[in-house]
């Protein structure tokens, strides 16, 4: 296999599809070759133009402060095609007339941060910051976030940035870009900034534990960081806290991703911090994505704080500081989680849409009409708080639950993580539990030349009505997205992907019967899209 990046003397400048590199609020695209199908379109030049488009829009955006050097920090995750991407993207800032701080293996959060930490002898804040990552996508791919001090940069932003950027890509020749080459060296600082983040998080769990030094003193935790960029958080925050980290696994970054995919929502991954949980008899299990905006953890009996235990555990913990506060999920939460934040713990749950970027601007907008709203976090282990300037941070959720293991351990409350499991007591979660992903083909004549977009809202409209006909089932009052249904003592949720010709169906049942008893409703309904595969239903019901 060539798994090696592509630098080039002589870059290529072949056409591109700028705009076929969004995705979302993010870029991503393919960047090593090697993967049959699957060309690169994340070149060296590409990048380039991409980062002299965004300084551009940093510089109209900082208008009013604009009269010294901007400057732009950037950081990477542990993937193979990370060096090659910060040198071109380096370059395109420089010839753009910024400067740019290098921080080397970064997590996405801390690069956000960095826009807000005021430190001079560490060059912050910085006036916009890249993150190169494609999170937990596999190794040929990577990709761009993009900050500024009021937070990432939304779908328009990055859209508007794709467009600048062609434009720039269609004016280069090899000159321009062996000059930028030349050029870029000059004006290149390197900086640690991962140590201020660090500490910055060490701080807090200090200052939550009434400025003990080592408030995790005897608690043994382990990390998996998957390969990615988080392994700093066992020996950069567990011990300064007075952990033993001991039977920490993976976390030498590793671009190939050998041991498993760094994704909280990836099964395998999940039974690997599980077994080093119990192997080690630790009281915690850590685990995050490739650039750490994710987690989810393991209490010492092996059970998961993930999805919608994880939710339910954020939930109480900040409900305890801000009574009757709402918390803000996506859409595939489940019924018992209402149940649990309402009844329970007295929150309100606004069950929103699907993507960390949807919920955080949901609750920052509650906020703003005057309902309050302390946590924006997802199933997917993304997580955002109000007092850490809504920055989805997988380490700073972590954060907050050590700071519950330590203050009940300060106010002599013992048991290891009991603490955390005992905050979840009560939350009902469903025997059965799955999620069907089925595709749209875009190639079928059935579209008729329309989107794949058209097509799946159809199949939605259509799925909507036979519920109406259907006695057993009740639509769901206020619902957000796609078609949400409860009947047999379970629900469902088919939506569209935010990202992929996909509808994902989720389904929730006290039984694998009851389960299928509404699988069966769906499929009846959506046989008559012929160009939807509906095979992993059609498995699901007949297994
Ligand atoms: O709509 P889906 O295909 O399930 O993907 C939705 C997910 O996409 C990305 O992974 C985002 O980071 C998540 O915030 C989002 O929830």
């Amino acid at each position: 296999m060539s798994a090696a990046p592509t630098t080039s003397v002589v870059p290529s400048l072949d056409k591109v599809d700028f705009l076929k590199l969004q995705n979302g609020s993010d870029i991503r695209g393919v960047s090593v070759a090697g993967v049959e199908g699957e060309p690169v379109n994340l070149t060296e030049p590409v990048a380039e133009a991409i980062a002299a488009a965004f300084s551009g829009w940093l510089v109209e955006k900082k208008k009013a402060d604009a009269s010294g050097h901007l400057r732009v920090s950037i950081g990477h995750d542990s993937r193979i095609s990370a060096q090659v991407l910060q040198d071109a993207i380096s370059r395109g800032i420089v010839s753009a007339g910024l400067d740019v701080v290098q921080y080397g293996l970064a997590s996405t959060p801390a690069m956000f941060n960095s826009t807000l930490t005021e430190d001079d002898a560490f060059l912050c804040p910085v006036d916009g910051s890249i993150m190169i990552t494609a999170s937990h996508l596999p190794y040929n791919r990577n990709g761009f976030k993009f900050f500024t001090n009021a937070g990432g940069l939304g779908k328009a932003d990055i859209k508007d940035i794709l467009e600048r950027a062609a434009d720039i890509y269609n004016n280069f020749t090899t000159e321009i870009l062996m000059t930028s080459k030349e050029q870029a060296h000059a004006s290149i600082k390197r900086v640690d900034y991962m140590s201020i983040y660090t500490s910055d998080l060490v701080k807090a769990v200090r200052k939550a534990a009434g400025n003990t030094e080592k408030p995790l003193e005897g608690f043994h935790i382990v990390v998996d960081a998957g390969n990615g960029a988080g392994g700093f958080f066992a020996a950069k925050v567990l011990e300064p806290l007075g952990a033993v980290t001991a039977g920490s696994q993976f976390l030498e970054p590793d671009g190939m991703f050998p041991n498993h995919i760094p994704n909280p929502e990836d099964k395998t991954a999940m039974k690997a911090i599980t077994q080093a949980v119990l192997h080690n008899k630790a009281d915690l299990g850590i685990i995050f994505d490739t650039d750490v905006d994710r987690s989810a953890a393991v209490d010492s009996t092996g059970h998961e704080f993930n999805r919608n235990r994880l939710i339910a555990l954020m939930s109480a913990i900040v409900l305890e500081e801000h009574p009757g506060t709402t918390i803000v999920t996506d859409s595939v939460t489940s019924d018992g989680l209402t149940t649990f934040i309402e009844k329970k713990l007295g929150g309100k749950h606004h069950r929103f849409k699907r993507g960390y970027k949807n919920v955080i601007d949901e609750a920052i907008r509650l906020n703003s009409i005057g309902e309050e709203s302390h946590l924006a976090i997802e199933t997917s282990g993304h997580g955002a708080l109000k007092e850490n300037h809504w920055l989805d941070d997988g380490a700073f959720l972590m954060v907050k639950i050590l700071n519950k293991l330590a203050s009940a351990r300060a106010s002599g409350v013992g048991g290891g993580s009991k603490v955390l499991t005992d905050l979840v007591q009560g939350l009902k979660e469903p025997a059965v539990a799955v999620e069907l992903r089925l595709k749209i083909n875009q190639n079928h004549p059935e579209l008729k030349g329309g989107s794949f977009r058209d097509y799946g809202e159809a199949v939605l409209k259509h799925l909507e009505n036979s519920v109406e006909s259907d006695p057993n089932l009740q639509k769901a009052p206020v619902n957000y997205e796609g078609v949400r249904v409860s009947g047999f003592g379970g629900w469902f949720l088919l939506r569209l992907s935010l990202h992929d010709p996909v509808l994902p169906l989720n389904i929730e049942a006290p039984s694998k019967e009851d389960a299928v008893k509404l699988g069966l409703h769906v499929l009846a309904a959506v046989n008559e899209f012929p160009a939807l595969d509906t095979s992993a239903l059609d498995k699901f019901v007949q297994a």
